[in-house]
């Protein structure tokens, strides 16, 4: 009884923006255990409950015991009934958990029968196989992302996870073409990341062995690319990596870098929070990350000629967060958008303090590599910083530019918005090194946007997420022995690439650089040779320094 008045209480508190969801499970005292977990089931379920309860007035009807006004401190008894059909309805034992004479459960149950056809008769007409993928229903985009394991490498290889998986008890069946969202008990090979499984939303692994061990990570695909993009190509002899921004918990990217480089040679992680720096040891003990040296430390007070062997560096700062997509989000009912200038305010100080960690990483003397991520969904945390990233004195002086798309994941399709990275169209000097004329949308935009990643929740089976990479000098991660054997070939493309300078588009548009007009005359020669696919790098190419 008390449940249900504490689970309508937090329902209250939701619905009056008293506080978050979890801050309001918490203010009604239902805690973080089973009880706030029952909390926002109910939650899950509203918006199939609602319509059920108003379709048979019955608030309406049972007015007595549901009255519009009730005495101070009680719940609604809108929110109270809600959490009464939820379990009639959809809890494990569809039971209400309350002594059959409490006057709510008994108006309830004089509707039970009722109820539950209607609700069969809803699922029959939505062409669902069972109640709980009501879940799904009314935009909760959340409880569509698949769950996907990340085969942590540190612990168990990929074939021996797979078997373990297929067998057993309880074995889930290995399928071979991708179909959204994965049936339950099945599983497919992720089309993107060799080391992702992905398996049906609802799918719980917290008593698989393998979790249990560190051998299965828990992780959003998408929270997976920027690991994916450092590491690119990475062989071993490089060098040194930093985590500027690790996180204890999860610190998911950070054990991720740690499995690509085999569990050898070093990663400097940062956080400079105490208490998530607290729990990253054993975070990082959890999946055996014996290449990690963990530091409570300020990413941005760190002395870059002290990283000297660092050639890669991953920053996924603090940001908005606005990607991640809380299944509990849309359940606040006539949300008030935020009002334009406090947004504007709050993104332009996360936008400015994503800009300085790059700025800073930006100085490392041996590093050729930075990837910048975020799980936000704003183009001035994403684009818009990138491009603030490309016309800062660091990557003027140190020759930093954007990556192409053949180093950025290019398999994934969704690339990043042009017109966000298109300013104002003007006249522009990216990296100091080369004045861009762009009357029209250049295709140099273009091009930058095609280098970087956008995830859309909904559409992309993933939570929204944002990756791009700059890379300085030859950042494909070949190291000085590899470069020499190719050094003759790379020239031949480098020459091929510069000239290329128009990109597929007409020569006025072209950026202005006298050494391209200097190797026009190589390019006319092999332009035939090139492929489609060094458009990107010519436009690149031509951004440094040309
Ligand atoms: C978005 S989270 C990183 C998530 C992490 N990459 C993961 O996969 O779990 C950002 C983290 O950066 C930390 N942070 C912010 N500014 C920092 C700085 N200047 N130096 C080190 N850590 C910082 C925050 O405390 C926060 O834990």
């Amino acid at each position: 009884m008390n449940f249900y008045k504490q689970a309508a209480t937090a329902i209250d508190h939701l619905d009056t923006k008293q506080g978050s969801v979890k801050g309001s499970i918490a203010a009604a005292g239902l805690g973080s255990g089973a009880n706030g977990k029952e909390g926002k089931r109910v939650l899950a379920y509203r918006p199939i409950l609602q319509p059920l309860s108003d379709s048979l007035k019955l608030l309406d009807v049972e007015r007595k015991i549901f009255p519009q006004k009730v005495p101070t401190g009680a719940p609604s008894s809108k929110n109270l009934l809600l959490v009464l059909l939820h379990d009639l309805l959809f809890s494990k034992d569809a039971k209400i958990q309350a002594s059959d004479k409490w006057p709510p459960k008994m108006a309830v149950m004089r509707h039970a029968t009722r109820l539950k056809a209607e609700l069969v008769k809803l699922q029959i007409k939505k062409g669902l196989t069972n109640k709980e993928s009501f879940e799904m229903e009314g935009g909760n985009i959340a409880a569509m992302i698949p769950r996907y394991v990340r085969c942590n490498s540190n612990v168990v290889d990929h074939a021996t996870l797979i078997e373990h998986l297929t067998s057993g008890p309880k074995p889930f069946k290995l399928v071979e073409t991708p179909s959204y969202p994965p049936e339950p008990q099945t599983f497919f090979r992720d089309p993107h990341l060799d080391e992702l499984l992905v398996f049906a939303p609802s799918t719980k692994f917290d008593q698989n062995p393998d979790y249990v061990n560190g051998g299965i990570i828990l992780q959003d695909k998408a929270s997976c690319f920027p690991a994916k993009v450092l590491m690119q190509d990475w062989d071993g002899e490089e060098g040194e990596i930093i985590d500027g921004t690790c996180r204890a918990a999860p610190g998911n990217k950070t054990s991720f870098i740690s499995a690509l480089m085999g569990n050898e040679g070093k990663v400097h992680a940062f956080e400079r929070s105490h208490q998530r720096f607290k729990t990253l040891e054993k975070m990082l003990g959890r999946a055996s990350c014996k290449n990690v040296a963990a530091k409570r430390a300020d990413f941005l007070e760190s002395k870059p000629g002290d990283f000297a062997k660092v050639t890669r560096i991953l920053l996924d700062p603090s940001c908005s967060g606005s990607g991640i997509v809380n299944r509990l989000d849309y359940l606040l009912e006539d949300a008030e958008p935020e009002d334009d200038d406090v947004k504007a305010e709050r993104l332009d100080k996360l936008a400015s303090f994503q800009l300085q960690m790059i700025r800073h990483a930006m100085k490392f003397p041996a590093a050729k590599r930075i990837v910048y991520s975020t799980c936000s969904v704003h183009k001035e945390e994403d684009e818009e910083v990138v491009l603030s990233a490309l016309e800062c004195p660091e990557a003027r002086d140190y020759g930093w530019k954007l990556a192409p798309r053949s180093q950025v994941l290019p398999s994934w399709e969704r690339r990043g918005i042009t017109e966000h990275l298109n300013g104002d169209q003007g006249e522009k000097v990216v990296g100091g090194q080369i004045r861009i004329h762009s009357a029209h949308q250049h295709p140099y935009w273009t091009v930058l946007a095609d280098g970087v990643i956008r995830c859309v929740p909904g559409e992309d089976h993933t939570n929204g997420f944002f990756v791009s990479c700059f890379i300085k000098g030859d950042a494909s991660g070949t190291t000085d022995q590899k470069r020499k054997r190719s050094t003759e070939e790379d020239e031949e493309d480098a020459d091929v690439l510069s000239a290329d300078g128009e990109v597929g588009a007409g020569e006025d548009e072209a950026p202005e650089a006298t050494a391209i007009s200097s190797r026009k005359q190589k390019k006319n020669k092999r332009k035939k040779k090139k492929k489609a696919s060094s458009v990107t790098a010519a436009v690149l190419q031509s951004t440094d320094g040309q």
